[in-house]
């Protein structure tokens, strides 16, 4: 995956841009916030010139009546001003939390529909840091620093201005810092920026590795892997603290030299001010509003300083959530999908196909494979473990798309198919059942979330889960653990097959769907899977040759090629591969037929 490298140049907010059409989603509140912004804007700095004009008019007037009529407006300003910074905190945090969550569903969104393909290589754990972290900067830029920036620019802008109009020679002090202070702040943006993008790619690559580590805690236990795995991620953590206090030095030094060259110039202007108000050249009042405006634009050129680094790093984020929403899957539905008959009568052809996984440098998997299922039909898979026969289910469901040939569906190349249909017309028990922390009855009704409890209650009884299930503390209301880590592996294989009897349809296609179950558990599920084969298209691969001696047909399959088919009978006359693999597990086929 192409992730945030430490030594990519993102430079500018442009990546922002691409968070526009979430914010135009709700231009009143958009519009409300600007408003709410200028006007807190203009009423701050409206106060400066109010406090002159008292200081001049009042104070210089000796007019105490004046100046209580001052004060009275001074705190009609104030609550203006409250009022108008309140709302406008208001809607911008609410558009940053709008934003972000839109942004989050919509990631979430895209990324359950890119293919299996792109999960081969890609990390879970980074993706996921890209969902949270990622999304956390950009609420923080859009909540926070975007109208930060904003109202700082329009802070420094008519602050600046007002100064030069109060007082154009003492503005040419002012002014002249500018310069002093703006170039480092753009030598130490570029170095912050750098090292804290640097101290959140560790912090990423960090998460990935706990999120690993921590989801396969019994693995790590068992091989006693505390200390290592400890290890490695406190220095993953430890190089991302060195990034960020080379940051914070950074920021710390800025920080100083700013206030340092800010402060020294005020500090000038009021010498030079108050010998002016002496000799006569200015009012004391005048000068107290210049000092405010030059106080104000300081302030704003502070804050701008700090946002920059802000917003940059955003837009790093959105840089790297872009890239995430612009991978296309690789497996799409057509414009005009050929839609399946209601009732699809399952026929399977493989035509002459060979596939190659992308991510495995596409060495041939399945080579030159032409296989045509009957409508009804149950063919067992069997070869030696790698031989690709899990492959071709992953094909068969469209996960991925054969290199050369096609696949076929009642004569319709799968391609042609939306894979949503496609989908829908197979229940699939895979070899590593995923069972979701959610109660017993969702998981049953994965595929189906509305179907009915007595339907659940069905499919589990079909599956022989029911008595299990029923033994629960709360029924089929049980909670299980993340990743099902609460339930056996032959309990969680008995509610992959009740979610496959549940789901009806007419393709079944069963990978080593009993392995985890102990022989007697076996025999009875699997007459439950008979009675569930009958009058569909079912394609079963199992090592235990038991399991598939009642097809129909068996294929044989090695190095990605079929090598034989036949029935048990036939290919065990032949003395092929099949005949070894059930002279292996059955002494000569004599217990075979005994099964
Ligand atoms: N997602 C993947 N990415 C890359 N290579 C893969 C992927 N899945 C499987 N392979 C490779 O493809 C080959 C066939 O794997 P497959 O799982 O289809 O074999 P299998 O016959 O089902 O084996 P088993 O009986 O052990 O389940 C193997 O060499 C495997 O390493």
């Amino acid at each position: 995956m192409t992730t945030n490298a430490p030594s990519d140049p993102r430079r500018s907010l442009r990546p922002l841009s691409r968070l526009l059409p979430y914010l135009l989603k709700h231009k009143g509140m958009v519009l409300a916030a600007l408003a709410a912004l200028f006007s807190a804007a203009i009423i701050t700095l409206i106060l400066p010139a109010a406090v002159r004009r008292m200081i001049d008019s009042g104070f210089g007037a000796d007019d105490p009546a004046l100046v209580n009529s001052y004060f009275a407006v001074l705190i009609g300003v104030v609550c203006a001003l409250a009022c108008a910074s309140s709302v406008r905190y208001f809607l911008v945090m609410w558009l940053g939390e709008r934003v972000v969550a839109e942004v989050r569903a919509d990631v979430f969104a895209h990324m359950t529909r890119l293919s299996p393909s792109f999960y081969d290589s890609a990390k879970s754990g980074e993706i996921l840091s890209r969902l949270t972290a990622d999304t956390t900067q950009i609420k923080a830029a859009f909540g926070a620093s975007a109208s930060l920036a904003m109202r700082n620019t329009i802070m420094f802008t008519g602050a600046s201005v007002m100064m030069v109009v109060t007082s154009p020679r003492l503005s040419v002090i002012v002014l002249a810092a500018i310069p002093i202070i703006l170039i480092p702040i753009i030598g130490f943006g570029r170095k912050v920026r750098k090292r804290s993008r640097f101290a959140q790619d560790m912090l990423a690559d960090a998460s990935a590795y706990a999120g690993e580590m921590l989801g396969s805690v019994r693995t790590l236990q068992a091989f006693t892997h505390e200390s290592r795995s400890s290890g490695i991620y406190r220095s993953a953590v430890e190089t991302a603290f060195t990034a960020a206090r080379q940051a914070i030095t950074a920021r710390a030094a800025l920080t100083g030299f700013a206030i340092l060259v800010i402060g020294s110039s005020i500090v000038a202007v009021l010498w030079i001010g108050a010998s002016d108000v002496f000799a006569g050249r200015m009012t004391g009042g005048e000068l107290s509003q210049f000092l405010l405006y030059s106080i104000l634009a300081a302030g704003s050129l502070a804050a701008l300083s700090e946002v920059w680094g802000e917003l940059s790093q955003a837009a790093g984020a959105a840089e790297r959530l872009s890239e995430l929403l612009e991978i296309t899957p690789e497996i799409r539905a057509p414009l005009n999908p050929i839609p399946l008959p209601d009732t699809p009568r399952g026929e399977i052809r493989f035509e002459d196909m060979s596939f190659a996984y992308q991510a495995a440098g596409n060495l041939p998997v399945v080579q030159d494979l032409t296989l045509t299922i009957a409508p009804g039909e149950k063919v067992a898979v069997v070869g030696p473990s790698g031989a690709g026969k899990s492959t071709l289910f992953s094909l068969l469901m469209r996960f991925y798309d054969p290199t050369s040939g096609a696949i076929r569906m009642n004569g319709v190349d799968l391609r042609d198919l939306d894979p949503d249909a496609l989908r829908r017309n197979i229940a699939l028990v895979p070899q590593d059942t995923a069972v979701f922390g959610a109660s017993i009855a969702e998981n049953i009704a994965y595929g189906l979330p509305d179907a009915k409890r007595q339907d659940i209650i069905n499919a589990a009884t079909a599956a022989l889960a029911s008595p299990f299930i029923e033994t629960m503390t709360n029924g089929y209301d049980t909670l299980v653990g993340e990743r099902g880590i609460t339930l056996s592996g032959g309990q969680r294989q008995r509610i992959a097959i009740a979610r496959a009897v549940l789901k009806q349809a007419p393709v079944l296609l069963l990978d080593e769907a009993t392995s985890a179950l102990d022989a007697e558990s076996e025999q009875l599920v699997q007459r439950a899977l008979d009675q569930l084969m009958e009058g569909r298209t079912t394609l079963i691969i199992a090592h235990r040759l038991a399991t598939v001696l009642k097809a129909d047909r068996i294929v044989v399959m090695d190095e990605g090629r079929i090598v034989e088919t036949g029935t048990h009978q036939q290919l065990s006359a032949a003395g092929g591969l099949y005949a070894k693999l059930a002279d292996l597990q059955f002494g000569n086929g004599k217990e075979a037929k005994a099964v």
